[in-house]
């Protein structure tokens, strides 16, 4: 269903005077503000209009007929976004869009929290908003009745990811570059002050991430030159869905193989015997030295969690995902402290809520591989402060993709870090999952399994208006027809 945000009066216009100041929740440095938009000015910055209209759409694939995308806990997701366009008063017909992944019914719900969320931005300068990103990142994480609904967690940040998203890929194809060299040419300090280090200064100050960036700048070329020669590593978790048969499983893994795919991702977690017989097809398929993830999606209680995987080190995974819930830092502390010595590492991210929890994940060394994801943190300016942390702890970061779009964005984010920040590929590699591309205006590039650096201007975010159509619930021709056929 489409909901549409023609320019409105700002509420706050409505308010008296004493209770508008009680309304926006001030930056923390809006005294440096116009600073800053000196200083974007200065850089020849290209940015321009006022905010003059968003629109949300609940857009769904579905990927459940086929079993895609089928874990131990979600066995028939249905991939979807919130899809998020918004557009200017600037009259050069630039429109940015954001998406937030989300399965199937759950969009809905982010879909009414995307909307709660919209009167932040319209009729925002873009200037006034990325001359002082922090401020408005902070504005829209700490609406006075909005947080009380997260704060900075579940649907509600799902939603601030996508209309962040969008207000990243509106600048990017403003300045007429990919985020990922946007970020890349960006200086450092214009890049720090995009971040909001609120709860995470006990282990980055901004002074610290200044630090890493002006370091990241050494032999900054020579490394963008690598990228855009070679691409940034991945590793595909296309063949090894939990709901495929066996013979699926043969047959996309041996298609992987000549397609030139060296890493492998399997689902675990259902039945252990069942793990055992799918584990082994897959270890006998791409033999002892190719690289194989196991991901359990949050099955699994701590003890369990030793004692399943203990069964299947002898596979030879590199890092096991999600063993328990995303949330207990101290459960994957314990089984990191059991498993490390079993070569297995642990990797969590994708269900993460914040930067907090990252930092304590870290603190803890709870996790040997780090998965930001470009939608669940609040969009770019979140991800920037956990590549940093990451960066300070020497832990990979490993980024998870797949979904809809969620490859689309993260190469981005994960090929800046390459070139600004980790300035390493050892142990790091990003998911890729060979689903949905086709409905992307600028769908990513894969040779030689790698990513290879997007060159369009934006975010990659933009969908095809017409699978946009076709896919919207409940209204789209697809929707349509599964709808009618369920009745009959
Ligand atoms: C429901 C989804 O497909 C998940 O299974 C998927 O994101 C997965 O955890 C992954 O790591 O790719
Ligand atoms: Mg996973």
């Amino acid at each position: 269903m489409s909901a549409l945000f023609a320019p409105t009066v700002p509420r706050l216009a409505a308010l008296p005077p004493s209770r508008r100041a009680l309304e926006i929740p001030t930056s923390p440095d809006r005294p440096v503000l116009t600073a800053r938009v000196a200083r974007l000015r200065g850089a020849g910055s290209m940015v321009r209009g006022r905010i003059s209209r968003l629109s949300v759409r609940d857009v769904r694939f579905p990927t459940s007929l086929g079993g895609h995308g089928s874990d131990a806990m979600h066995t028939d997701p249905d991939y979807s976004a919130a899809y998020v366009v918004i557009e200017t008063d600037a009259e050069d017909g630039i429109k940015g869009c954001g998406i937030t992944f989300t399965l199937g019914k759950g969009t809905e719900v982010v879909v009414c929290a995307v909307n709660a969320l919209a009167h932040h931005v319209l009729n925002k300068d873009l200037k006034d908003i990325v001359g002082d990103f922090r401020g408005f990142y902070r504005q829209l994480t700490s609406d006075g009745q909005l947080r009380w609904i997260g704060p900075e967690k579940g649907v509600v940040h799902l939603a601030t990811a996508a209309v962040l998203n969008a207000v990243w890929d509106l600048w990017a194809k403003q300045e007429g570059k990919p985020v990922w060299k946007l970020l890349v040419d960006m200086d450092p300090r214009m890049l720090v002050s995009c971040i909001d280090f609120r709860y995470i200064t006990d282990v980055l100050t901004e002074e610290d991430a200044l630090e890493i960036l002006q370091k990241g700048q050494v032999a900054k070329k020579e490394r963008e030159k690598q990228m855009l020669a070679q691409g940034y590593p991945a590793y595909t978790t296309s063949c090894a869905w939990l709901g495929y048969s066996d013979d699926t499983l043969k047959q996309l893994c041996a298609q992987a193989l000549k397609d030139g795919w060296t890493r492998f991702k399997v689902k675990v977690g259902a039945d252990l015997q069942d793990d055992v017989r799918r584990c082994q097809i897959i270890r006998d398929m791409i033999g002892p030295e190719k690289t194989l993830m196991m991901d359990a999606n949050q099955r699994w209680d701590v003890p369990e969690a030793v004692e399943w995987m203990s069964k299947l080190a002898k596979f030879k995974p590199l890092w096991i995902e999600e063993p328990t819930s995303p949330d207990d830092i101290l459960g994957h502390a314990a089984i990191s402290k059991a498993l490390v010595p079993l070569g297995i590492g642990i990797a969590t991210g994708e269900q993460c809520h914040n930067r907090v929890i990252f930092k304590q994940l870290l603190q803890a060394k709870a996790l040997q591989f780090l998965q930001i994801d470009s939608c669940r943190l609040g969009s770019v300016n979140e991800n920037l402060s956990v590549l940093l942390m990451a960066k300070k702890f020497e832990i990979p970061v490993c980024p998870h993709a797949g979904g809809v779009g969620l490859c689309e964005l993260v190469q981005h984010l994960i090929i800046f870090d390459y070139i600004s920040v980790s300035a390493s590929l050892k142990n790091r590699m990003c998911e890729y999952v060979d689903h949905l591309h086709e409905h992307f205006k600028y769908p990513v590039m894969i040779q030689r399994a790698s990513y290879m650096p997007p060159k369009d201007p934006g975010y990659s975010t933009e969908m095809k208006e017409e699978s946009v159509k076709k896919h919207q619930y409940p209204d789209g021709e697809v929707w349509k027809k599964l709808l009618a056929a369920q009745e009959n």
